[in-house]
């Protein structure tokens, strides 16, 4: 894949604590295309969360090869991977992390203010569809809005990869869609390459690919030839 943005080869996690070792990741050998939308699916504990960590810099490989582009992430000590964040990536995890005495404004700004090219906190929130709410604070926001300024703020300095863990976790089917297809627009708009793990087997619908793990690896990848919009999944 000449366009891959991300090249995982036979990656290995396993953590240790005492005398006991876990296996989180066993192997993993993957390519993802820039641009692309991947849902990742797998029951509890099957390596999602750990792959995704590894790959946004959060956490090390304990053996194999990953690579940003040209950047060898499995060659980068803590500053590097620091950077390679900074510079590239934006989080989206299941609770929203919002500063509760900020507006949705100010928060984005947390984010701008530190960033190298970053769009305007009001154009980030305009993306996911907050203009007009960008001076609530988060208590007078409902659960999806809080998420869309969080996808705001880990949009706001233009990453080239947006790693979702479990983004619709917490939320009713309603909002659940709204915040996938904030996520699409961004996709649609800007190309950021999305990865989102869900244990919501309907969001499969809506990405370019499938990555379906079980113990530690993926066990099948499953291409769709059409995506799904987010308004007809049935939650
Ligand atoms: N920091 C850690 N220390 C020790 N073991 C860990 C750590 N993080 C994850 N694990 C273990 O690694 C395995 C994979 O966990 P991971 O969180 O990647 O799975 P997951 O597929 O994302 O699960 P879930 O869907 O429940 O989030 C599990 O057995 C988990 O207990």
């Amino acid at each position: 894949m000449s366009d891959a943005v991300f090249i995982a080869r036979s990656l290995v996690k396993t953590y240790v604590s005492g005398e006991t070792e876990v296996r989180a990741l066993r192997g993993v050998d993957l390519e993802i295309a820039a641009g692309e939308v991947v849902v990742l699916l797998g029951p509890s504990g099957s390596g999602k969360s750990t792959l995704l960590n590894i790959m946004g810099g959060l956490d090390q490989a304990t053996s194999g090869q990953l690579f940003f582009d040209h950047l060898e992430l499995t060659g980068l000590d803590d500053k590097g991977l620091t950077t390679y964040r900074r510079q590239h990536v934006g989080f989206v995890f299941q609770f929203y992390n919002l500063v509760p005495s900020l507006t949705a404004y100010e928060n984005v700004s947390l984010v701008t203010e530190i960033s190298d090219n970053p769009m305007r906190p009001d154009e980030a929130l305009a993306m996911v569809g907050l203009e007009e709410r960008m001076h609530h604070f988060p208590a007078q926001l409902s659960g999806g809005e809080q998420q869309r300024v969080a996808i705001a703020r880990a949009i706001a300095k233009r990453p080239n990869v947006l790693l979702c863990d479990e983004p619709t976790g917490a939320l009713d089917s309603k909002t659940g869609i709204r915040v996938i297809e904030a996520l699409l627009s961004i996709n649609a708009q800007l190309g950021t390459t999305t990865l989102i793990i869900t244990h919501n087997a309907s969001t499969q619908d809506v990405a370019d690919r499938v990555l379906f793990f079980t113990d530690g690896q993926i066990y099948n990848v499953r291409k769709n030839e059409t995506r799904r919009a987010a308004a007809e999944l049935n939650w």
